[in-house]
């Protein structure tokens, strides 16, 4: 088939590349005319494994193609995906400015009956009101066309793109008439998924990927509140977790306590959800409950390093491991290390950051600051400081030399936003260590 994708962010430039790598011709537009120029010469502008390759070998077998003009990138597709971003505005609510930017264009240039696939995260009611829309401005230019409206929200994760794409555990498709979702079928035939394709109206497509999003994020908040209280009477956050997760019915997935979420996706569908529920008057204790344990979250550990400092923080030196919101992306999107890094600061500490793939766009969102530092080496960053704290669970972190760090450190304080090690072992060697929901610290601390 011939397929245009308009938007090529994270979602649509994977939609894009996935689509031409079983074989379909996929025509990529952006609106940000050095995207497509960094493209069209296979660089890709975020970091996500494996995907500048599979860019690179889908343009040079001529499937994938990235053009500047709109009406270049509709003229021959038989289906357009739309996947611009949907950021929160200031009260929460989704704001889909750059989504109704492409309905007008489309609605303008059209001139034969085509499938319009929405990928972005929408508000439920969007896939109609777009429906309406778009079929309201063909129909004042006299045409006698009309264009199914599709909504199939995308449940890939950042990092993990390329398996998820691949690999989905549903694809759900929310149309209206029997022909939009044949269509959907034929496009994605040559995936061979053996997963569930799940056939609904809008509505409940649109409302299915906040729930999943609210779902997870309801997890992570779950058993992050339980890690105050697995701290105070003594249990181990991570064991309860296993015990938890046991359960086939409950799982082991997204029950890892730690810092909290964030990235693009969990924060702002939250919002949009808790802005869904607040129009319709309908009160939603849990959708508050899942951001407000979240966003405490950070705010914690931070008070925790600057409580356990106490009066040495003032000039201290605290190493940070990791910056992205999660490891395998160079995404920084309501990352904790930012909120983190500041409230160390402001207790007067100076921050020395590293992360495995720091580069211009991680060092461009923290504030141009003395007491910030970004180091090339994850040892030279804890060289004479008096705190190492684990924000993001690269693998490169996994097995530290920690006889090294041991030796670099004034203080051997550690401090594990993320759970990652072991905390016996880690004592062993000397440090102090803290960890979220882990009590031991309060009890057997060893100097620091
Ligand atoms: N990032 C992720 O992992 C996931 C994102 N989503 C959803 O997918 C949507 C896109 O997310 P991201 O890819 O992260 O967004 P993004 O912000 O990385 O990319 C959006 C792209 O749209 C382009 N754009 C803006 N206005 C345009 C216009 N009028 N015409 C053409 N292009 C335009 C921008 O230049 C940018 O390249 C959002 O609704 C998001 O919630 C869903 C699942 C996963
Ligand atoms: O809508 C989206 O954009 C996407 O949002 C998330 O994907 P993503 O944000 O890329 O990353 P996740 O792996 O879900 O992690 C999100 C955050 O939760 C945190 N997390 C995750 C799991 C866990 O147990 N504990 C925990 O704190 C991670 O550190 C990270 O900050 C969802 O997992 C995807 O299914 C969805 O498509």
């Amino acid at each position: 088939m011939k397929i245009a994708v308009f938007g090529l962010g994270y979602v649509g430039l994977v939609t894009a590349t996935s689509l031409s790598e079983v074989g379909h011709q996929v025509i990529g537009y952006d609106a940000d005319t050095d995207k497509l120029e960094s493209l069209r010469n296979s660089e890709v502008p975020f970091y996500e494994p494996g995907l500048a390759d599979l860019v690179s070998k889908n343009i040079d077998q001529g499937n994938l193609h990235f053009v500047d003009h709109i009406d270049w990138a509709i003229a021959d597709s038989d289906v357009i995906f739309i996947a611009v971003g949907t950021p929160p505005k200031e009260d929460g609510s989704a704001d889909l400015k750059s989504l109704y930017q492409v309905v007008e264009s489309l609605g303008q240039m059209l001139e034969r009956s085509i499938t319009i696939v929405v990928k972005s995260t929408v508000p439920v009611g969007t896939n109609q009101a777009i429906d309406r829309a778009l079929n309201a401005l063909l129909e004042s230019r006299g045409l006698q066309v009309s264009c199914d409206v599709v909504s199939n929200p995308e449940f890939l994760r950042e990092g993990n793109a390329l398996h998820d794409v691949f690999n989905p555990d549903r694809i759900v498709i929310g149309a209206t008439s029997r022909q939009a979702f044949d269509t959907m079928r034929r496009l994605y035939a040559p995936f061979h998924f053996t997963c569930p394709l799940l056939e609904m109206e809008p509505a409940s497509a649109e409302l299915s990927k906040y729930a999943a999003n609210a779902f997870l994020a309801s997890r992570i908040s779950f058993m992050n509140e339980l890690s105050r209280l697995a701290e105070t009477v003594g249990a181990d956050i991570n064991q309860v977790s296993t015990a938890l997760g046991t359960d086939p019915r409950i799982g082991h997935h997204f029950l890892h306590a730690g810092i909290g979420y964030g990235g693009s996706c969990f924060p702002k569908d939250i919002l949009s959800l808790r802005n869904m529920f607040w129009e319709h008057r309908i009160e939603s204790p849990l959708t508050n409950a899942i951001q407000q344990v979240n966003s405490e979250q950070r705010h914690r550990f931070a008070k925790t390093i600057i409580e356990h400092l106490a009066d040495a923080i003032d000039n201290s030196t605290i190493a940070l491991w990791g910056l992205t919101f999660k490891p395998n992306t160079d995404d920084m999107r309501d990352a904790p290390s930012l909120e983190i890094s500041q409230l160390l600061q402001k207790a007067g500490a100076n921050v020395r950051l590293y992360d495995p793939v720091l580069n211009s766009a991680i060092k461009d969102r923290f504030p141009t600051d003395s007491q910030l530092e970004f180091v090339d080496d994850m040892y030279e960053a804890v060289h004479g400081a008096d705190a190492l704290v684990l924000v993001t669970e690269w693998t490169t972190f996994a097995e530290p030399d920690f006889t090294k760090v041991m030796q670099l450190m004034r203080t051997p304080n550690v401090f594990d936003g993320r759970n990652f090690w072991d905390p016996d072992f880690v004592r062993s060697q000397g440090f102090t260590y803290y960890g979220v929901g882990r009590p031991e610290i309060r009890f057997n601390q060893k100097g620091g």
